[in-house]
Order: structure tokens, then C-alpha cells, then sequence
């Protein structure tokens, strides 16, 4: 395990927090929301995260020379070009129907076994083991948060929109960091200089800074271009998931690294999305750099993650 922490990260938070609430009450201080008090602490001490990924680059470095190097550029060039709000629409109206397939949460980790993912610099093992990497991280952790756990095991099902099953779609359209169609392309979208040949370029409706939207609008929405997480939000809310809304918005938004790293499109957001933002925050660190060489014993764990998959979704979804 790539995530190295002595104590677990919530026992320090705890420690914190019971130090911060003395404080805020000798100080005769008003109360703060706990959650408030949880996120600070955690961004304070944050856990030790590995500074290079397994070809020996920084983590999301995408251009550092490496055997991934052309193909994650090629990849983003078509995602670039492709994504335009027509398309959004089109593949939320198709996938939401859910007539794809009916299986269970841990069958479909299963069919990632196959899967690599062609956008990511850091990693280029089947994605069961990314799956497993970040829920054994956030775990050790947050030890009492099972809805963590569990979210971190099913972020990236979505990606199996590339099998045959599911309408075999093309990589450009499941993986990658996601990003608004239908308002301007923030600069710090990774290969931003693809976006010209975008056709959306050329409507001026879709190149303000607010373009269809208005400020405030809220996050559900903004059409997001379309991928594995935004299937994969839409397959838990169809299936009557009953994990928290933070946790459907981790799902969600968990590739749109231009908001949640660079701060950008915070216009957009409604006070509800703000409040999710910092649990999308803490779930990023675990995300990448967990991403590592190191296996994890699926059978060991799996009892584990199979009573959390009973405990929040049916025993067989539609997909
Ligand atoms: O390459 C990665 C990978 O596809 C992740 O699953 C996604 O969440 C990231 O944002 C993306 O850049
Ligand atoms: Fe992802
Ligand atoms: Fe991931």
C-alpha cells in the first residue's frame, strides 16, 4: 500500500477536534458545524502521500516522457474534440434507461478486471486494483466512515462502459478528467489546446463563462462531459442506492480535477455543492496517490466490501 500513515488519519483527526472544541468553548467561540471541524482537522495533518508513481514521475504529470506519454495525448485529443453538448445529452438519455445489463456491484468489479484505462499517466494495472487500492487507503484512515469504504470500491465502476456489454464505448467517452460542455473551457483543462478543433468553439451561446448556465446554478445542473462517473452516479441513484449525497457527488465529480485542484467553474456551484466539495477533496488524495504496484489480497477483503454492498444497494443492479 502506497499510503504509508503511523496513526490512523481519523484518530489524529479526533485528537484534533477534541483540542479545536476546547479551544472554540474557552474562547467562548460559537459552535461549528462537526463536519467542519472533521475536514479542517483532516486537511491539517493530511496523510503521507508517495511523491512519484510507479514509472518514477510526479503524479499527473502529463508531460513528462514516459511509455504512456503518446498515448494519453491522443487519448485527450479525441476526448477534446468529441465531447460537445449534443453528445452529452445524447449519452445521458441512452444510459439512463438502464437496459444495459443486470448484475451485482461485485460481479461488475469483476469485469474491470480486464479494463485499462488509457487516460491515466499513473497507472496502467486493471482497474480492480485501483478500485481495491483507494477503499483499503481510505479505510486505514477514516475506519468508521463505511460509506467511504464503499464509495471508494465503486467511484470508477462506471468505466465499464467500454465493454462489449454495455455498448463498448470508445475510451474518449468513459475516461479521463471530465469538464462543463456548454460554457468556455477553463485554461487549466489538461491539453487544453485540443478544444479548437471542439465544434462548440463555434458557438458564441457555449464561450462565455457562464454560457447556458447562470451563476449559482448548481452543479446537478451543468452538463458534465460524459464518462464513468457520471454513469455511474446516474446507476446508484436508479437503484435506489441509499448512501449519503456526499457520496453521490464523489461518484460524480471525482474527475473534474479543473474544480476540485485548480478552482475553477466555482461560479456554478450552490451552497450544497460547496459543502460536498471538501469530502470530494479528502476522496481525491486517496484516489491517486494510492495508485501504486502494490496488490491487494482480493480475498481477504472481500467478505468485507460484500456486507457493504448489501448493506447500501440491492443485490442486483441495472445497469
Ligand atoms: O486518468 C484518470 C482516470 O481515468 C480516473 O478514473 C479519472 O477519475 C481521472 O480524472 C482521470 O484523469
Ligand atoms: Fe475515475
Ligand atoms: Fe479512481
Amino acid at each position: 500500500m502506497a499510503v504509508a500513515v503511523g496513526q490512523p488519519l481519523l484518530a489524529q483527526v479526533e485528537e484534533k477536534l477534541a483540542y479545536d472544541t476546547k479551544e472554540l468553548v474557552l474562547n467562548g467561540g460559537c459552535q461549528v458545524p462537526e463536519m467542519e471541524l472533521v475536514v479542517a482537522a483532516a486537511a491539517a495533518i493530511g496523510f503521507d502521500a508517495p511523491e512519484i508513481n510507479s514509472f518514477g514521475n510526479s503524479f499527473r504529470d502529463y508531460e513528462a516522457e514516459s511509455e504512456r506519454k503518446k498515448i494519453v495525448e491522443e487519448f485527450y485529443r479525441q476526448n477534446h474534440v468529441n465531447q460537445t453538448v449534443d453528445f452529452v445529452k445524447m449519452m445521458r438519455e441512452e444510459y439512463v434507461k438502464m437496459d444495459k445489463a443486470e448484475m451485482s456491484i461485485w460481479e461488475c468489479c469483476e469485469l474491470l478486471n480486464t479494463v485499462v484505462d488509457e487516460s491515466d499517466p499513473d497507472l496502467d494495472e486493471p482497474q480492480i486494483e485501483h478500485l481495491l487500492q483507494t477503499a483499503e487507503a481510505i479505510r486505514m484512515d477514516f475506519p468508521s466512515h463505511d460509506w467511504l469504504h464503499l464509495t471508494a470500491l465503486i467511484h470508477d465502476l462506471g468505466k465499464v462502459l467500454v465493454h462489449h456489454r454495455f455498448g463498448g464505448l470508445p475510451q474518449w467517452a468513459v475516461v479521463g478528467d471530465t469538464f462543463p460542455v456548454g460554457c468556455a473551457f477553463d485554461e487549466s483543462i489538461i491539453h487544453h489546446r485540443f478544444f479548437r478543433e471542439n465544434p462548440d468553439c463555434n458557438n458564441p451561446a457555449y464561450n462565455t463563462q457562464c454560457g447556458i448556465y447562470s451563476e449559482g446554478c448548481g452543479l446537478e445542473n451543468v452538463l458534465i462531459s460524459w464518462g464513468h462517473d457520471d454513469y455511474m452516479y446516474l446507476v446508484a441513484k436508479e437503484n435506489g442506492t441509499t448512501l449519503p449525497p456526499a457520496a453521490l457527488f464523489i461518484i460524480r465529480f471525482h474527475s473534474f480535477y479543473a474544480l476540485h485542484n485548480a478552482g475553477a467553474y466555482m461560479h456554478l456551484l450552490n451552497e450544497e455543492d460547496k459543502e460536498n466539495m471538501k469530502w470530494l477533496k479528502i476522496f481525491n488524495k486517496y484516489d491517486l496517490y494510492s495508485k501504486s504496484r502494490v496488490r491487494v489480497d482480493v480475498e481477504r477483503v472481500k467478505p468485507y466490501y460484500l456486507s457493504l454492498i448489501n448493506k447500501y444497494f440491492p443485490p442486483k443492479l441495472r445497469w
